[in-house]
């Protein structure tokens, strides 16, 4: 397919639109810490086979927790700036529910620059995570899919929505074992731009995606 794709020549800064930014370096050492203690704590109750005492004093201590919590937040939309090594700048929701650096939900995925071109991201998912037994639930690999396809979309420049995703699922991807996520930019027309990407196990993919992101519109489009 030709390339033959408009890239913004500056990624557009989120508060031109009205959205607050947080630079992900200047979220506290504590929150992440936080984040990363909730998340086990999600897949410690998920599974637990604790008795009622064990259960009541853990209820308390985690009302005590969110009681802690309720004072000022982000607003929905908040998005974190990523400065990676290379000096690109990248934009996500600061609550991405796959990469969202706050948020506990996420597994997180993180991409980098791939050698060879593309993205790649490496993420274990837990048992909270699961479809069928031992395995990772087919919704959460699709979003991990998308959420690698757009953002090779918005590395090349095309930051953008998922207009259609398309899954594969080739081979089974167990819980608790890195799973490697690779995607990358094929072609563009207009606005539109095709990606595709993988998920891995062991080098053996376990699921493929294809998408059409939509490149966001911007001035000087011209509606192109
Ligand atoms: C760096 C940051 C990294 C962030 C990564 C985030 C990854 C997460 C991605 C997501 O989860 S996005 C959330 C799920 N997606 C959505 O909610 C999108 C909902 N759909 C829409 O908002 C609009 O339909 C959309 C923005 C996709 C397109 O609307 P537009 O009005 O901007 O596009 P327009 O209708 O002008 O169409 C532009 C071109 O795309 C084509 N197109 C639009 N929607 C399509 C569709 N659904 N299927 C196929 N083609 C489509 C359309 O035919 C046309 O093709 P041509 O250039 O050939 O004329």
């Amino acid at each position: 397919m030709t390339v033959d794709a408009k890239p913004v020549a500056e990624l557009p800064d989120p508060r031109d639109f009205g959205l607050a930014v947080v630079p992900e370096k200047e979220i506290p050492a504590e929150l992440a810490s936080l984040v990363e203690e909730v998340r086990s704590l999600v897949d410690a109750v998920a599974h637990t086979k604790a008795g009622a005492h064990e259960l009541a004093a853990a209820r308390d201590a985690v009302a005590a927790a969110n009681a802690c919590l309720q004072g000022d937040r982000h607003d929905v939309g908040t998005m974190v700036q990523q400065t990676w090594p290379d000096g690109r700048v990248e934009y996500g929701t600061l609550t991405n529910v796959v990469s969202g650096p706050t948020n506990a939900a996420a597994p997180p995925l993180r991409m980098e620059a791939a050698p060879e071109g593309g993205l790649r991201g490496e993420v274990v998912l837990n048992g909270t995570y699961q479809g069928p037994p031992g395995l990772v639930h087919g919704g959460w690999l699709a979003a991990l899919l998308d959420q690698a396809l757009g953002a090779a979309a918005g590395a090349e420049g095309m930051p953008g929505l998922t207009a259609d995703l398309n899954v594969n699922y080739r081979n089974p991807s167990p819980l608790d074992t890195p799973l490697e996520v690779t995607a990358r930019v094929t072609g563009t027309e207009r606005r539109k731009v095709f990606v595709a990407g993988e998920v891995r196990h062991g080098g053996r993919v376990t699921a493929e995606g294809t998408a059409l992101m939509v490149r966001m519109n911007l001035p000087g489009d011209g509606g192109a």
